[in-house]
């Protein structure tokens, strides 16, 4: 898949975020339309969501979200220190994986769950950039659900830089540069009493 094919399938987005060291983020609204309200409430019912366990420092916590991971049968995720297989997809994605690859020119093959049950869930500050995903990774994020910032700082600085507020049925898709020169994370929102639903598409290039 080339860069310029990608790129210029981006041209169709509704916004585009120009950061330092090349790093771009594109922005789609309205993805799937009246679909996704329901795509929303299945995901949520259907996935196969845990709460898994990770070590920080040696000690054991449970991440404060729920999380699913769905991939290709044959492909190898580590992330969070965690090994995952890819056991194929549910039907119910194969509407919203053909409408990104024909908005984006990519072909993912994996994608991370998140559910934020309300504001009190949250993610980290973290980089996209496990070897699995080779040298230049793409990233697809889509949104369902309550609205929620996303926020992003320069890597190996601790001020954020910049914050997004993503909404139901948008799509943010991130340049390699964004996980090369960035790090991003969800914080906390006391005030969203709403769940929300993330889904990161990867492209798992090791033994493709
Ligand atoms: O929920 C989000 O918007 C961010 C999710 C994320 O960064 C990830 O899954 O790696
Ligand atoms: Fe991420």
């Amino acid at each position: 898949m080339s860069v310029n094919s990608t790129l210029a399938h981006l041209e169709q987005a509704s916004a585009v975020i120009e950061l330092d060291h090349g790093a771009r983020l594109w922005r789609f609204h309205r993805v799937l339309g009246a679909p996704a309200e329901a795509l929303f409430h299945t995901l949520c019912n259907e996935l196969p969501w845990e709460r898994p366990t990770v070590r920080v420092f040696g000690r054991a916590h449970a991440v404060p979200r729920l999380t699913c991971w769905i991939a290709d049968a044959g492909t190898h995720y580590r992330y969070s220190g965690l090994h995952h297989r890819g056991q194929g997809w549910p039907e119910v994605l194969a509407p919203l994986r053909q409408r990104l690859r024909r908005l984006t020119g990519r072909d993912p093959n994996g994608v991370l769950g998140n559910l934020y049950r309300d504001g009190d869930d949250t993610m980290g500050w973290h980089r996209d950039n496990e070897p699995e995903l080779g040298p230049a990774p793409w990233v697809l994020s889509y949104n369902l659900g309550a609205e929620r910032d996303f926020a992003l700082r320069r890597y190996g600085e601790h001020r954020q830089s910049d914050l997004i507020t993503l909404g139901h049925d948008e799509l943010l898709v991130m340049s390699p540069e964004v996980q090369r020169h960035y790090e991003h994370a969800l914080p906390r929102r006391r005030r969203v009493t709403a769940p929300r639903l993330n889904l990161t598409f990867r492209e798992i290039v090791t033994g493709r």
